[in-house]
């Protein structure tokens, strides 16, 4: 198994799990320079990929639109070319931020799609690009993804809830934390059930940790779960200005992951008690 990415979340949880396959970290593959990313694949000749690397920072994107193409719909379109060649499957991980968030239904795989940034655009292009490309490949959208390590809103909050009396927070985004090693996990079942069955064809997949709930209020669990008591005020998105636009409802329908892969939603509340104690703050 050849994995891109070394120090994100997702990979560092990924290398606990499967200590085994071959990570590759930026200086050995730089995506953006997609043909980087071909030629390793070919070198390599693994017999799956895992496309664990991105550019997530969702504000600086809108500044660095083509780089962030390069990273997220250039790479991973040349990743699923090398794969279809060589006829292995390419797992690649996606965002809620694919959707423009109307409403607050959970959306499932089939749900138009609407990007409100820079990010969420290009790994809509990344994803479309996969699909196009004629390699076996699934693409797991997850959504507010946490862990130990790395920068995330729990990382973010155990630091200012020691350093503040009062947050404001935004509270009417919706949508599901998920620890990242859930996410490895998930994509460990499903590589081996794609290596397993030669002729199951994958596709789309929502993933998300479970209870939906918004930020201000995962904030708040946060605090409690780590022995803080900074004071959580509820604001709108209006009241916390960023450079890009955020979906308001990032409620996922994870149906059909469960249904052909037998995957369930996970307890983000159980992943968060964990990470607390790995970041070394809790109560
Ligand atoms: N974080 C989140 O909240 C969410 C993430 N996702 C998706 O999940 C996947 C994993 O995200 P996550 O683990 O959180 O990401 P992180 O932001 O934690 O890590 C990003 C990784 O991508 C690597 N990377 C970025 N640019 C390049 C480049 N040009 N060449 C090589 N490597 C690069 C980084 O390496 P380096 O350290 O060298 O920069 C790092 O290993 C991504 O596809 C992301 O879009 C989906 C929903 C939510
Ligand atoms: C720090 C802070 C953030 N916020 C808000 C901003 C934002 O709406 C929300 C979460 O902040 P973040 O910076 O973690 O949000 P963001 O980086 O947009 O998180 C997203 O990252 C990408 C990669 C994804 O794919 C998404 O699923 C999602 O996890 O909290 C406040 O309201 N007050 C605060 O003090
Ligand atoms: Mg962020």
């Amino acid at each position: 198994m050849l994995v891109f990415g070394e120090t994100g979340q997702l990979a560092r949880e990924l290398r606990l799990l499967a200590p085994d396959a071959v990570f590759l970290g930026r200086s050995q593959a730089d995506l953006s320079d997609p043909e980087s990313c071909a030629k390793a694949i070919r070198d390599h000749r693994p017999q799956i990929v895992i496309n664990a690397a991105a550019y997530t920072a969702v504000d600086r994107a809108e500044e660095q639109p083509d780089i962030a193409r390069l990273v997220n719909a250039d790479a991973p379109a040349a990743m699923a070319h090398a794969c279809a060649e060589l006829g292995i499957p390419l797992l690649h991980v996606s965002t809620d931020y694919v959707f423009d968030g109307s409403g607050d239904q959970p959306r499932d795989e089939t749900c138009p799609t609407g990007p409100l940034g820079v990010y969420g655009a290009t790994k809509l292009a990344g994803e479309a690009a996969i699909a196009a490309s004629g390699a076996r490949h699934v693409i797991l959208r997850t959504s507010w993804v946490f862990s130990a390590f790395g920068a995330n809103f729990v990382k973010t909050m155990l630091r200012l809830g020691a350093e503040r009396d009062r947050l404001t927070i935004v509270a009417d985004q919706i949508g599901g934390p998920t620890p990242a090693v859930d996410i490895a996990q998930a994509l460990l079942v499903i590589a081996r059930t794609m290596l397993a069955q030669p002729d199951r064809p994958g596709g789309i997949y929502h993933f998300s940790g479970a209870p939906d709930l918004s930020w201000a209020d995962f904030a708040r669990r946060i605090f409690a779960q780590a022995g803080l008591s900074p004071e959580v005020v509820d604001i709108p998105s209006s009241g916390y200005p960023t450079p890009a636009r955020r979906p308001a409802n990032s409620r996922l329908d994870c149906s059909r992951i469960k249904d052909d892969f037998g995957i369930s939603r996970p307890d983000w509340r159980k992943g968060l008690a964990k990470v607390i104690r790995d970041a070394g703050v809790g109560a």
